[in-house]
């Protein structure tokens, strides 16, 4: 896009015009105002009001983590709090910047009572002088407003022009990838299935009634305000209850989660009830822990409302494994995961399996696709049945071939909603250029001390930068939470429920915090630096302007980030992006007070380690007290498994790291791509006892006999239960059979699931121009289906890509 079309801003204190300076951001609670009074033809608006009742009987938001679930917090074992330590270094207090926030908010609300309409920069600065007053003394540096513009206007032009030259620079480079050859084409169109409803009726239905739901379910929908499916839903629901594999697509904050949960509870409402039919048919992964808790929670609401008899089990990690295993023996219809804790529960809960299992979701497939995942996923598929009905969904869902024929699907529809569109409607994204890595952080600070005081989310490559940031933040009199894998799962929860709860102003996280999250009211996330995919920046911006509100992100774009500024512009509409400029004035005082902080963080950051060894030395010390105390019974317990060895988890997890990071430059400027995954391969075909000493050799031969009898004795259990197999409860029924097929007209007739019978279904490569190998279903042999790159005939082939080493 050239940089003519991109709008500039020049000072960052205006009013967040969200790209309507007309209008002033919606408060959280107000009405969605329809645009215009109008209503999109596709469903595109949505009730930006619309909330699940999450709560459903709980106090505050995500609350079933805590009681006796949470690990780690006994004893007096509490986690260490930046804050308190700052508190006590500098003798201010958190407390009192609450206090401040409170009076400041009480100030907004009067104004806003009297009626005075205009929110421009005098309320703004109002609220900086407020902050500034009771502060303390290093906050003259914020004050300098005005007379930045000029300066910026220059920085402007010139910037304009290297954006443009850069342009030209990169023009072939980046995009060429997203062609697709002829062969790819033809490959998918033999691997995936049309959408039967759409060439039967391509309009979208416009209410959930029009859906053929039950009533229970019609009826939760309505408790809770969901009257008009959004597109997603439209297209997805109506095919998911015909039983069909689904690949979901649509903008992120586009409900998805109940695309797919709306049918998974429609199905469940037909399930066998009788003597041996309790079992877990409905498996739904997410790759986060919170991300789970989200959806169970969505889930929980539309049952509850709908008054369905229908249990959950949330299985993920950082909660207690015994209080699973011990719902897992109740056999609750809904399993939602985390890929790591549901294999530990298929390896060491006792009669756990999947195998009644009708549907299998997977939430933000693409991640769980990418290497890091690919293991467990691999391992979890097995554990399913060939029969189930498998849905996966992302914002950014891919449909390589390559990539999805390791999940065994089932002629999968692809649902890909405005697949053009990557960002939300409401989304204006604004970027500020970083000259040197030396002004990025005193960017930060100038940013959220000046312009975004709340709701804001801010985004850090490593855990470590977002705990530092944290400290500094903190020493700033910033009110801010961080959210990262470093953190106890307890203190996860509370920073997600504290920012949720408007207690803290900002959320710095890591990428965990990317996917997924719904949490209403987040006005602005920020990069601090731009992520090493399109992808994960596509789901960090979405965690605002969600559900048809409207939000912004700003993002830090340093030199080596210029490829991916340049992916990011091209993916969206040129009036969502704006250049901004945050004042040298401000980002050099800023950079002069963060200098002064220096030693401060790092002997707080000290503080805060010394702290931690010392809890940790206290904590070996009673675990030491333990095992003396309580040997018999610990070692009496049956020693816990892991499908994977230690050094494979560890490749797995470097490789998903890689991957994640991406073709990220590195200060080189090259990036980390091809060389390093070949040597990890080369690293993993070393001799696996190579570089040990003698010692730790005869340790893991010892350690690998174990786990061979342990496998031995898995083996029986296997067998075991296949003998059980045949008292395994039928199948949940797909809602709406021939009915739906009679309806024709209505797009939701076309091939139902009793045309669509599991075990009737044709091959997936059937269709396929040359296809030679007749019935040979996806699921029945998926590796001998031949995936040549360049298409050529259809027929067995080698491509055995579906396992890629062997497992002990
Ligand atoms: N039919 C509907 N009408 C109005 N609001 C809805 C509807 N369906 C879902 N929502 C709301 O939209 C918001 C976003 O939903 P959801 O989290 O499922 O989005 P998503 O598409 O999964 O996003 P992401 O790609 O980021 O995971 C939620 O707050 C939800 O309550």
């Amino acid at each position: 896009m050239p940089a003519d079309f991109i709008t500039t801003i020049d000072s960052d204190d205006e009013v967040p015009n969200y790209g309507e300076p007309s209008q002033p951001p919606q408060k959280s609670g107000a009405k969605a105002a329809v645009q215009n009074g109008k209503k999109e033809k596709n469903n595109d608006e949505l009730d930006s009001d619309f909330e699940f009742d999450f709560d459903g009987g709980r106090e505050t938001g995500l609350d079933l983590w805590g009681g006796d679930e949470v690990q780690g917090m006994k004893n007096g074992n509490e986690p260490i709090n930046v804050d308190d330590i700052i508190a006590r270094r500098t003798g201010k207090p958190i407390q009192a910047y609450q206090d401040r926030k409170r009076k400041r908010k009480a100030v907004v609300d009067d104004e806003e009572e009297s009626e005075d309409g205009e929110e421009g920069d005098e309320g703004e600065d109002d609220e900086e002088a407020g902050d500034d007053e009771s502060g303390s003394d290093d906050e003259s540096a914020d004050e300098d407003e005005d007379g930045d513009a000029e300066s910026g206007e220059d920085e402007d032009a010139e910037e304009a022009e290297e954006e443009e030259d850069d342009e030209d620079e990169d023009d072939n480079s980046s995009v060429s990838s997203d062609e697709e050859t002829a062969a790819e084409v033809a490959r998918k169109d033999a691997f995936f299935a049309k959408d039967p409803n759409a060439e039967l009726d391509p309009t979208l239905p416009t209410s959930f009634s029009a859906i053929n739901l039950s009533r229970p379910l019609l009826r939760a929908l309505t408790s809770l305000q969901l009257t008009v499916p959004t597109p997603i839903q439209a297209r997805a629901i109506p095919l998911a209850l015909q039983g069909r594999d689904i690949l979901g697509s649509a903008v992120t904050g586009s409900g998805k989660t109940a695309a797919f949960m709306i049918p998974v509870l429609e199905r469940l409402c037909y399930r066998d009830r009788g003597k041996g039919g309790q079992a877990c048919r409905v498996l739904i992964l997410c790759p986060t822990r919170e991300l789970a808790v989200q959806c169970e929670a969505v889930g929980r609401a539309l049952a509850e409302k709908g008054g369905l008899d229908v249990r959950f089990a949330l299985l993920v990690g950082g909660l207690s494994l015994n209080a699973q295993a011990h719902t897992l023996r109740t056999l609750p219809d809904v399993l939602i995961a985390t890929p790591g804790r549901l294999i530990d529960h298929l390896t060491n809960t006792p009669s756990f399996t999947l195998s009644a299992l009708d549907v299998l979701v997977i939430d933000e497939a693409d991640r769980m696709l990418e290497a890091g995942f690919t293991d467990e996923l691999e391992e979890i598929i097995k554990a399913c049945p060939r029969s189930r009905q498998t849905m996966l969904f992302s914002a950014t869902m891919t449909d390589s071939v390559d990539e999805l024929v390791k999940l065994s699907l089932d002629k999968p529809i692809r649902v890909f909603v405005d697949p053009k569109r990557n960002t939300a409607k409401g989304l204006v994204q604004e970027f500020v250029r970083i000259r040197s890595d030396d002004t990025r952080s005193p960017s930060l600070l100038a940013l959220c001390k000046r312009t975004i005081r709340e709701k804001c989310i801010i985004f850090f490559r490593s855990k470590a930068l977002a705990h530092q940031m944290r400290v500094v933040f903190g020493l700033c009199g910033l009110k801010a939470a961080e959210l990262h894998g470093n953190l106890t799962q307890e203190q996860r929860l509370q920073a997600l429920n504290d920012f949720k709860a408007a207690k803290v102003d900002y959320l710095l996280a890591t990428d965990l915090a990317s996917r997924g999250l719904d949490i209403k009211g987040v006005e602005t996330v920020i990069n601090y630096d731009m992520p090493g995919q399109l992808a994960q920046y596509t789901h960090r911006v979405g965690r605002t302007a969600r559900a048809g509100r409207k939000g912004r992100s700003i993002s830090l774009v340093g030199e080596a980030d210029r490829k991916m500024l340049k992916a990011a512009i091209k993916q969206s509409e040129a009036d969502q992006v704006r250049h901004r400029i945050i004042p040298a004035e401000a980002v050099s005082a800023m950079h002069e007070k963060l200098e002064d902080l220096k030693d401060e963080v790092q002997e707080i950051l000290k503080e805060e380690k010394e702290e931690k060894l010392l809890r940790q030395a206290d904590m070996e010390l009673k675990k030491g007290q333990n095992m003396v105390e309580h040997q018999d019974e610990i070692y009496a317990r049956p020693a816990r498994t892991w499908f994977q060895s230690e050094k494979e988890k560890q490749d797995a997890k470097s490789a998903s790291k890689d991957a994640y990071v991406g073709s990220f430059p590195t200060a080189k400027g090259d990036s980390k791509t091809g060389k390093d995954n070949n040597k990890s391969k080369a690293d993993s075909k070393r001799g696996k006892y190579d570089g040990l000493s003698r010692k730790a050799k005869r340790r893991k031969m010892a350690r690998e006999e174990d786990e061979a009898d342990q496998q031995r004795s898995r083996s029986t259990e296997m067998a075991i239960r296949h003998a059980k197999k045949s008292n395994q409860p039928k199948k949940i029924s797909v809602p709406m059979p021939n009915k739906v097929q009679a309806k024709g007209k209505n797009g939701r007739g076309g091939k139902t699931s009793a045309s669509a019978g599991k075990g009737k279904r044709k091959s997936a490569f059937d269709d396929a121009p040359g296809a030679s190998a007749k019935h040979e279903g996806m699921r029945a042999k998926p590796t001998k289906v031949n995936l040549d790159k360049k298409g050529k005939g259809g027929g067995g082939g080698k491509g055995n890509k579906v396992k890629g080493k062997g497992k002990k």
